[in-house]
């Protein structure tokens, strides 16, 4: 039997990253073969035409699993019945600007956002920030969401644990798929802990196979700048590996993690780990039937504890911020 169509809603759809995710979200790699999509594409009214550009090819694609597409410039027709959302659009950092300006901009984003998703989304619906800065984007949204559960909003750490899992491979000589549990804790920003603790490659205790000190003074830095060092080398930010991790986000949280591993989201913290309750905060999860838990019981050394209380104690500033500008509680 066929399924009923599900409502995506990508914002920011005429970007870089857009432009690499709606063709996969299309094309069934997001919610699987078999699930039909109807995509909601929100811009600013000026980009409207670029992005009237970008739906002329997704129509000559033919893609099957397309069913219809919405586009607007209004969060209101954007979110409306939508069972997923992608928060990708946001106001990247000009030169000079602080992060408290960085953060006032988006509050004049995700907050609308936030009040559009709580007066028409499905009340179910599962959200994902991908605009910077990620995970405190998420916090304003989901706090402009009052009648939605709050575990319903999370932000993008999958970009950093996709990364995670490929400089380790590089460096061993293992596969990809034969590396599992690495986690990502915290903020999507250069204070990140890839946290290789319980990773293991081939079944092997990973950091077993690697030196200490290229693991504390090469990799950590490595996998938490990476962002910064595709911004030097291509003159813009990624965008196809963002939209994959994306991608694997959204998939994981609908469809499940694979049997016996666990994934890194950006989540509302319940405490777990001495985490700040309500911080958006990347942790281990494993997701079955649509919903995630948190990965319990990993023994936290004292050098991994210094590291992921620096990267919450960034995501308190962060909030304070956002309190001080009345975006959040
Ligand atoms: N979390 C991650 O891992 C990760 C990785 C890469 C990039 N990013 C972030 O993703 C964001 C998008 O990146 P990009 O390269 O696609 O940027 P981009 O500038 O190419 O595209 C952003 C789009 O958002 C649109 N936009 C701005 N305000 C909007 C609003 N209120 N409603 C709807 N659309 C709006 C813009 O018109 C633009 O088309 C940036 O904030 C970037 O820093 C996050
Ligand atoms: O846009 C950025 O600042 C970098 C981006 O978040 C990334 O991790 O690639």
């Amino acid at each position: 039997m066929t399924k009923e169509p599900a409502r995506v809603t990508v914002t920011g759809a005429a970007g870089q990253i857009g432009y690499s995710l709606l063709f996969r979200i299309a094309s069934g790699d997001m919610l699987g073969k078999d699930q039909p999509v109807i995509l909601q594409l929100l811009e600013i009214t000026p980009a409207l035409k670029a992005l009237n550009g970008v739906v002329m090819e997704l129509r000559d694609c033919a893609f099957p699993l397309l069913h219809d597409i919405v586009v607007t410039d209004d969060p209101m027709v954007a979110f409306k019945d939508a069972d997923y959302a992608l928060l990708v659009g946001a106001m990247p950092r000009k030169a000079g600007m602080e992060r408290g300006d960085l953060l006032s901009a988006n509050g004049g984003i995700f907050k609308p956002q936030g009040e559009a998703i709580n007066a028409v989304a499905k009340r179910d619906i599962k959200v994902v920030v991908v605009g910077n800065p990620a995970n405190t984007n998420a916090l304003i949204a989901q706090q402009n969401a009052p009648d939605i559960d709050p575990k319903q909003f999370t932000a993008l750490v999958r970009l950093d644990h996709n990364r995670a899992i490929s400089q380790l491979a590089e460096k061993t000589g293992g596969a990809v798929k034969d590396i599992k549990n690495v986690t990502i804790w915290g903020n999507h920003s250069s204070t990140q802990y890839p946290d290789l603790s319980q990773a293991t490659v081939n079944g092997q205790p990973a950091l077993d196979q690697v030196d200490r000190t290229w693991y504390e003074t090469e990799y950590i830095p490595t996998v938490a700048k990476r962002g910064a060092a595709i911004i030097e080398a291509r003159g813009a930010s990624s965008a196809a590996s963002a939209a994959g991790a994306a991608i694997d986000h959204i998939r994981d949280w609908a469809l499940g993690t694979p049997e016996g591993e666990w994934t890194s989201m950006a989540i509302p913290s319940d405490g777990s780990y001495g985490v700040p309750e309500g911080l958006i905060y990347g942790f281990p999860v494993r997701v079955k039937d649509g919903k995630y838990e948190i990965v319990q019981g990993l023994d936290i050394s004292d050098f991994s504890r210094a590291r992921m209380d620096a990267t919450a104690k960034e995501l308190q500033e962060e909030r304070d911020e956002v309190r001080k500008l009345g975006l959040v509680k």
